[in-house]
């Protein structure tokens, strides 16, 4: 089975990609550690994208695709993967469609979690105060929050209609407990 979670930051992707990982032995495919990862052992992509990631903008579609192209063909997606950040612009998004079909794959369910601007401020805001310095991620502090969620509303919220239009949509409501938001997507998976 393979899913695409989508929303803004702070929505809970992770969150739910953990439980869907132990639940269902699919891997968790998350872009932001896929290039904090990139960063941390000094590989060129990583030295590309540390200043774009510290700055909240969005890296390159070509280095986004190819990333994941090369993940999926690794043995432990064979069960299955969620995607966690990625797409995030319809090229991608596009990219993605080609390059599964390419491979012989699909999607099987792309699920929305759907929360309110103000609630995904006070999340993120509340992840950066209980996370020690030391430990915080270099793009969770005030400035780039606010670049993050205009990126996500200008770039990334027109995938949700590309997939819409493709019938391949459903909807949760992100703002609900955790344990109810796992138990709604459960639902959409067992269809
Ligand atoms: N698919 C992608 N395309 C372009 N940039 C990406 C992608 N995924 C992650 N990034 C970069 O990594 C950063 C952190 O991603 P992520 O951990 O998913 O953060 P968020 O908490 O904003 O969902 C993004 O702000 C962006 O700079």
């Amino acid at each position: 089975m393979n899913l695409i979670l989508l929303g803004p930051p702070g929505a809970g992707k992770g969150t739910q990609a953990k439980r869907l990982e132990d639940k269902f032995k699919i891997v968790q495919l998350s872009t932001g550690d896929m290039l904090r990862a990139a960063i941390a052992s000094g590989s060129e992509v990583g030295l590309k994208a540390k200043n774009i990631i510290d700055s909240g903008g969005l890296v390159s579609d070509d280095i986004m695709v190819q990333m994941i192209s090369e993940r999926v063909d690794e043995p432990d997606c064979k069960n299955g993967f969620i995607l966690d950040g990625f797409p995030r612009t319809v090229a991608q998004a596009e990219a993605l469609d080609v390059m599964l079909a390419d491979k012989g794959l699909q999607i099987d369910h792309v699920i929305e979690l759907k929360v309110d601007e103000g609630i995904l401020f006070d999340r993120i805001r509340t992840r950066i105060a209980e996370t020690p310095e030391a430990e915080r991620r270099s793009d969770d502090n005030e400035e780039t929050l606010k670049k993050r969620l205009d990126v996500f509303k200008e770039q990334t919220a027109p995938i949700i209609p590309y997939y819409a239009d493709k019938g391949a949509l459903k909807t949760v409501d992100g703002m609900a407990s955790i344990d109810e938001v796992s138990a709604q997507i459960d639902t959409i998976v067992a269809a």
